[in-house]
Order: structure tokens, then C-alpha cells, then sequence
């Protein structure tokens, strides 16, 4: 990003939506006409975890971690943008789509020797990244595979957060609850192999095995995840020598690099010019959201605007709300603690204490604001003391919020934006699920045994 005094953003078309309630779009700043991308999050909890993943992204330099350009905090709306390196092939999700779900293994392979680069590097700098697959991973113009979305990076050693990612792709000491340290992140690392060699996530193939089996698979069994067959044998034993359910018998990242499976890699494939500019031709040649037979107008100002066609699906795409002032340097960011059992839900759209008092439960701050502006959102909670007698959940429509018996949820199936949460009691174990995103804070063994029982339960009910 240029460091001109204030620059002016335009947003031209979202790129993605993550599970944190974060919105990731591209972005071209007006004057220049240089393309990146903007993460943004509207509300408090959501904005404090970007606000995060900004402070750690901020610290890391390399080729396969994606660049952190800067950050802006809005005072007044209380939205939180982080300015990243745009890629313009997306995740290594969106890739393996594209190629019909899958990838080869030869590409497979140069993506997996990108993250172990990236996982490297990381590591050396005391960082675990916490959430390693393929929707995490973007491509850059330059063709190599960048470590994306650091929402639940932490310190290598010494972090007193509570364990969180995804949890197909959980490490099983992460699943019990235990730890979460480099050793996590190279079985994610051969968890994302095989999630693009079969493009699904491990387990997934396992009949029966909702997320909750999963987790107590992973964690309380000796199973691993199945390994595709048609892979080389190189390949497969880089996936048994990573998926070491002992964290100490893996190899480092570091050490993975020596590996016969990621020694052979390719080097990267440049797959076009990197547009970083909305002056690049090769924006234009390949962008999907453009009348081919549109002309392209010679000035910035002229392709920015044609970019931001009213074919778009973000609102208000011409109004002046779709500019933002962009600081030239990083806002300042509170270093006030991340995960509390008030601020740690928000992003699953967290209760007030009105609704607490109504629900009966043991939730305490929450605010429905964001999950009232998505119609979908199904928020159930089960008391954590009396799992069994005191099931209630929260139904939030457009409307506004209504308390129902998790019965009423029958017929429902857990979606991106269904979420589960379970309180024991203000002080001790906060549990929260939400599909594609894990968060403990176990205080005892019997409070993990406790979490299975009861979220099985519940999530039963919900997905019948
Ligand atoms: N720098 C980028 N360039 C292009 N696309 C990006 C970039 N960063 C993210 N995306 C797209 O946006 C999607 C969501 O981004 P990201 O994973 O950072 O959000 P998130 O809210 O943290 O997601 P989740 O919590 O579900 O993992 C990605 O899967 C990818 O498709």
C-alpha cells in the first residue's frame, strides 16, 4: 500500500466470508488503482479477534505468510479493517474447486511444501497458527501458497488461550483440550494434504461421524485419518510421520521440509502476472465478474468504477459509504486480554444480559446484533450445570429474538452460521461450538467428558 497521508479505498466485490463473522473483500485503493484485500468485522468481539490477527500479522514477514499491509479501526462505527496482500486464486479450497474438487498430487505437493515454508518460518517465531486447511491458505499471484486468517494464532509456549481451529483438522492433543503448540500445526499441515488430495476434510469419508464423534475420535481413540490410497508412497509416509497422535514423535516444520515428499516439490507455478493494480491487464483478462465485452477505460478511476458495477452483490456499492478513510500507518490496537467468557462468543452473535435473564442460563453479556442481521442464525444453549433439565435455545430471526425449547430446532440442520453454545457457570467452564470453528476452555477432565455428553445431546436434537 502506498503511505500517502490518507488514501481512499473502494470496495469492488467480496472475496469471502469466514465463520468468525468477518467479511473479506476486494478492495482497490482509488488513486493508484492498487488492488488488496480488506477484512472487516462490524461487531466488538469480531473486531477485537481481527484486531488480533492483525497484532500477530504485523510481526511475520515471508513469502508464505500473506502480507500484512496495515489496519484501520473506524471510531465511529467501531468496524475494524486489516489491509492484506490481495491473491487473486483465493484459498487452496477455492483452487481445488476449480480443478473439480481435488488436486493432483503434484500440486498438492508444491502447496504442502509452500505451508511447510510458511509453518517454518512461523514456528521459528515462536507463532502457531492454529487453524492450518485449505480455506486458511490463499494463493498469491507469484503462485506460492500463503498461510492465511491468523484468527487463532497464538504464542508458541507459555499461552494461556484457550485451544480453538477447526475440528477435522485438530491435532489430538488440541482435541483434549491439552495443548496447542507447533506440533498442532504440521498434523493440520497433513490433514490440509489430504483435504486437497480427496477435497474433504479427514473423517469426513467416516459414516456417521458428525463433529462431535470426531472430536472424541480424535482425541480419546487411536484412530488417524484415513490416507487417500492412490497417493505416492512418499506421500503417504510424509502423511504418517506428520499424523503422530504423540506430538513429540512428529517432525518439526523445519524438519518436515527435508522430507522426500516436499524435497521433490516443484517450484512455484506462475500462473499469471500478479495484478496488484487494477493497471494490470491481467486483472482484466481474468476477472470473472466482468463483461468480457465491456471495454476496460484507460484511467484508474474509470476501471475502479467499472468494477464496481451494480451487478455486484455488496449494497451500496455506489454510495459514499463504500469509501473508507484508510490511515497511512497501523491504528493503534488495545492490548487489553482477547478471550474472556464475555468477548470469547461474540462472534457466534453473543447474548445480552436480558436475553440471559429470559434464557435462564448461565450466559452473562450478550448481543444479538449480529446474529438479528443474519436471518439464519440458530444460537442454541444448554445449561452446563444440568445439561440434561434445562436445554433451552435462542431462535434469532430478522424480526428479533425468541426464546424456544431446543425441540423447536428439529428438522433444522447445523449450518456456517448455526452455533452451540455451553456454559457450566460464570467463573468456570465456558465451552462454544460452531460448525467449522472449535473453542474450549475445559477447567477439569470432567468438564470434557461433560462437553461430549451434553453437546452431543444437543447437537443430536438440532441436526435431526
Ligand atoms: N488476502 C486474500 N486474498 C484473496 N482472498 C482472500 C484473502 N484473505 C481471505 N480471502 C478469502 O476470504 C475467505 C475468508 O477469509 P479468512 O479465512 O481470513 O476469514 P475468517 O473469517 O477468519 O474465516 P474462518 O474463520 O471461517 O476460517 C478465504 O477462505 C478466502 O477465500
Amino acid at each position: 500500500m502506498a503511505t500517502a497521508s490518507k488514501q481512499q479505498l473502494r470496495r469492488l466485490r467480496t472475496l469471502g466470508r469466514g465463520a468468525s463473522g468477518a467479511v473479506v473483500w476486494l478492495a482497490a485503493d482509488e488513486s493508484s488503482g492498487q488492488l488488496l484485500a480488506v477484512k472487516s468485522a462490524a461487531t466488538p468481539a469480531a473486531a477485537e479477534q481481527l484486531q488480533r490477527e492483525a497484532r500477530v500479522l504485523s510481526t511475520l514477514r515471508s513469502p508464505h505468510i500473506v502480507h500484512f499491509l496495515g489496519s484501520h479501526a473506524d471510531a465511529i462505527t467501531g468496524e475494524y479493517h486489516l489491509f492484506l496482500e490481495y491473491a487473486p486464486r483465493g484459498s487452496l479450497a477455492d483452487e481445488a474447486a476449480r480443478n473439480g474438487g481435488r488436486l493432483g498430487e503434484r500440486d498438492v505437493r508444491r502447496y504442502a511444501a509452500d505451508l511447510a515454508r510458511g509453518l517454518a518460518y512461523l514456528h521459528g517465531e515462536s507463532v502457531v497458527h492454529g487453524d492450518v486447511k485449505a480455506a486458511n491458505a490463499v494463493v498469491g499471484g507469484d503462485g506460492c501458497a500463503k498461510l492465511a486468517d491468523f484468527g487463532c494464532a497464538r504464542a508458541a509456549a507459555g499461552c494461556d488461550l484457550p485451544v480453538a481451529g477447526t475440528p477435522a483438522f485438530m491435532a489430538p492433543e488440541v482435541a483434549r483440550g491439552e495443548e496447542q503448540g507447533p506440533a498442532a500445526d504440521v498434523w493440520a499441515l497433513a490433514c490440509t494434504v489430504i483435504e486437497m488430495a480427496t477435497g474433504a476434510a479427514p473423517w469426513s469419508g467416516d459414516v456417521d461421524c458428525d463433529v462431535f464423534t470426531a472430536v472424541h475420535r480424535i482425541g480419546y481413540t487411536d484412530a488417524v485419518p484415513e490416507l487417500p490410497p492412490w497417493l505416492s508412497p512418499a506421500a503417504k509416509d510424509f502423511l504418517r510421520v506428520c499424523l503422530q497422535r504423540d506430538p513429540r514423535r512428529r517432525p518439526t516444520a523445519a524438519q518436515g521440509l527435508d522430507h522426500p515428499f516436499i524435497v521433490s516439490a516443484d517450484p512455484a507455478k506462475h500462473f499469471w502476472a500478479s495484478p496488484t493494480s487494477t493497471l494490470d491487464t491481467a486483472f482484466w483478462e481474468s476477472s470473472d465478474d466482468e463483461d468480457d465485452e465491456e471495454e476496460a477505460s484507460e484511467s484508474a478511476a474509470g476501471r475502479i468504477s467499472s468494477l464496481a458495477s451494480p451487478r455486484s452483490d455488496l449494497p451500496d456499492w455506489d454510495s459514499e459509504d463504500g469509501w473508507i478513510d484508510v490511515r497511512s500507518e497501523c491504528s493503534q490496537v488495545s492490548e487489553s486480554p482477547v478471550v474472556t467468557a464475555v468477548n470469547i462468543g461474540a462472534g457466534f452473535g453473543c447474548l445480552s444480559s436480558g436475553a440471559l435473564d429470559a434464557a435462564e442460563v448461565g450466559l452473562r453479556a450478550v448481543d444479538v446484533e449480529d446474529a438479528i442481521r443474519n436471518p439464519t442464525s440458530h444460537v442454541g444453549v444448554v445449561d452446563f450445570v444440568k445439561p440434561q433439565q434445562r436445554h433451552s435455545s435462542l431462535s434469532v430471526g430478522g424480526l428479533g429474538l425468541c426464546l424456544r425449547p431446543v425441540a423447536c430446532h428439529q428438522g433444522r440442520t447445523l449450518d456456517r452460521n448455526s452455533a452451540v453454545l455451553v456454559m457450566s457457570n460464570e467463573k468456570s467452564s465456558l465451552i462454544m461450538h460452531r460448525f467449522g470453528h472449535f473453542v474450549t476452555r475445559l477447567t477439569s477432565f470432567m468438564d470434557a467428558l461433560l462437553f461430549i455428553l451434553c453437546i452431543s445431546v444437543d447437537v443430536l436434537v438440532l441436526r435431526q
